[in-house]
C-alpha cells in the first residue's frame, strides 16, 4: 500500500481503477476489541478521565462523580473509529479475594493504565502499581502497562518533572529489587483541566494499532510531497489522535487541532445539518481551512467516517492547494486499503474458525453449528 501511495503522489496516474470500493462502515466493526484497564487507588481520577474523554464530560462536573463500586465496563466503538473496551475499577479492588478472577482479565488485556494522584501521598500508589503489574505480567507478559501520574493541573512545571523523576524512578526500581526490570513501564503527566489526558490516551491507543506503522509511514510521504509540516489522522469523536508524521509532537500544537475539530462540529452543527434526522455533522464533505496570524494555515480534511486529517502549513506551501488536494485523494485512498486488507484477514479468519466448528461432529453423526 505504501508502495502504490508513494508511485501515486510523486507520478500523479491515475489511481481509480486500481482502488478497492470505499469503506462503507467501521473498519474496526468486526473485530476483537483490546481491553483497557482503568485501575489505581480511590479517587486517583479514573472514572474522571473515562468520563471527560469519551463523555465529553465537562471536567469541573467530576467533582460530583460518585465513588465506583464495582467494574464497569464499557465498548468505546460505535460512536468511534477507536475501538476497544474500557474497564473502570473501583479503588478497592482486592487480588487476594477469590471471587475475583484477575488471570481472566488480565488474559484479554491490551493495555493497563494505573494511575497515580500526584496531588496525594503516593507512598501506598506505588506499592499498589507494583502488586497490580507484577500479578498483571504474570499472567500476560504482552500487556502494556502505562502510568498516568494525574492531577498535575495544581503542580508547577519544575515539581512535576521532580515527580516524575521520583516516580518513576521508584517503580522502577521496585521491579529491579523483584528482578522484573524487564518490565516496562510508561509515564505520562496527565490532567483532566487540559489535553494533556488525550495525548496520553492517544498514545496508549496507538500502541494498540497494529498498522501504526503503515499509517506513520502514509502520513511521512503524504507531508513531504506535499510541503506540510505537520499532519495528524485524528478519531473526530474522542479527540485521540491515532497516527502522526515522524516529527516530534508539540502540546500547543495538538490543542490547536482540538479547537479546529470543536470548531467544524460546532459549525456544522448550526449551520450544516440539513433537518433531515439522519444527518450528522461531520461527513464526507467536512473540511476546513485556517489561517493564522502567524503565516500558518491550518488545514482539516474528512478521511473516514471516524477520520480527521488536520494538517498544519505554511500560506507559501498552501499556494499549491491543488497538488496537496490530489495528494490527500491518494493517501486517503491508501488508507482505505490498509483497512481493506485488514477486513479481508479478518474476513478470512472468520470463515476459517466457523468451518473448524462445522466440521465437529457430535457421536450420532449431527453437525454442531456455531452460534
Ligand atoms: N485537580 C484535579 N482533580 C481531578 C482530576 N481528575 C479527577 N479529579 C478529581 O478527583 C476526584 C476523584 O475522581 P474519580 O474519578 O471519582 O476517582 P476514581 O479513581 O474513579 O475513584 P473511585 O471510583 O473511588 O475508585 C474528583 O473530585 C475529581 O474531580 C484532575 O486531573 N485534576
Amino acid at each position: 500500500v505504501v508502495n502504490t501511495f508513494r508511485t501515486c503522489c510523486s507520478q500523479g496516474y491515475d489511481i481509480h481503477s486500481r482502488q478497492p470500493e470505499r469503506l462503507k462502515s467501521d473498519p474496526f466493526s468486526s473485530e476483537v476489541k483490546p481491553r483497557i484497564l482503568l485501575m489505581g487507588l480511590r479517587r486517583s481520577g479514573k472514572s474522571s478521565i473515562q468520563k471527560v474523554v469519551f463523555h465529553k464530560m465537562s471536567p469541573n462536573e467530576t467533582l460530583f462523580l460518585e465513588s465506583t463500586n464495582k467494574i464497569c465496563r464499557e465498548d468505546v466503538s460505535n460512536s468511534s473509529f477507536v475501538s476497544f473496551q474500557i474497564w473502570d475499577f473501583p479503588g478497592q479492588i482486592d487480588f487476594f479475594d477469590p471471587t475475583f478472577d484477575y488471570e481472566m482479565i488480565f488474559r484479554g488485556t491490551g493495555a493497563l493504565i494505573f494511575v497515580i494522584d500526584s496531588q496525594d501521598d503516593y507512598v501506598e500508589a506505588l506499592s499498589r502499581l507494583h502488586l497490580t503489574v507484577t500479578r498483571a505480567y504474570k499472567v500476560n507478559p504482552d500487556i502494556n502497562f502505562e502510568v498516568f501520574i494525574h492531577k498535575v493541573d495544581g503542580l508547577s512545571d519544575d515539581h512535576k518533572i521532580e515527580k516524575q523523576r521520583d516516580i518513576h524512578k521508584r517503580a522502577n526500581d521496585d521491579l529491579a529489587d523483584a528482578g522484573l526490570e524487564r518490565i516496562h513501564l510508561s509515564f505520562y503527566l496527565t490532567s483532566i483541566y487540559d489535553h494533556s489526558i488525550f495525548e496520553a490516551f492517544s498514545k496508549v491507543v496507538q500502541k494498540l494499532i497494529p498498522q501504526l506503522p503503515t499509517l506513520e509511514n502514509l502520513l511521512n510521504i503524504f507531508i513531504s510531497n506535499s510541503g506540510i509540516e505537520k499532519a495528524f489522522l485524528f478519531d473526530v469523536v474522542s479527540k485521540i489522535y491515532i497516527a502522526t508524521d515522524s516529527s516530534p509532537v508539540d502540546m500547543q500544537t495538538y490543542e490547536l487541532c482540538c479547537d479546529m475539530i470543536d470548531v467544524v462540529i460546532d459549525i456544522s452543527c448550526i449551520y450544516g445539518l440539513t433537518g433531515d434526522e439522519a444527518g450528522t455533522p461531520y461527513d464526507k464533505e467536512s473540511m476546513a481551512i485556517i489561517h493564522l496570524n502567524n503565516t500558518t494555515v491550518m488545514y482539516l480534511k474528512e478521511v473516514t467516517k471516524f477520520l480527521a486529517l488536520v494538517c498544519f502549513l505554511r500560506e507559501e506551501s498552501f499556494e499549491r492547494k491543488g497538488l496537496i488536494d490530489y495528494n490527500f485523494h491518494c493517501f486517503k485512498k491508501a488508507i482505505e486499503e490498509v483497512f481493506e486488507v485488514r477486513l479481508k484477514v479478518q474476513r478470512s479468519r472468520k470463515l476459517l474458525s466457523q468451518r473448524r466448528w462445522s466440521k465437529q461432529t457430535v457421536p450420532n453423526g449431527t453437525q454442531v453449528h456455531p452460534h
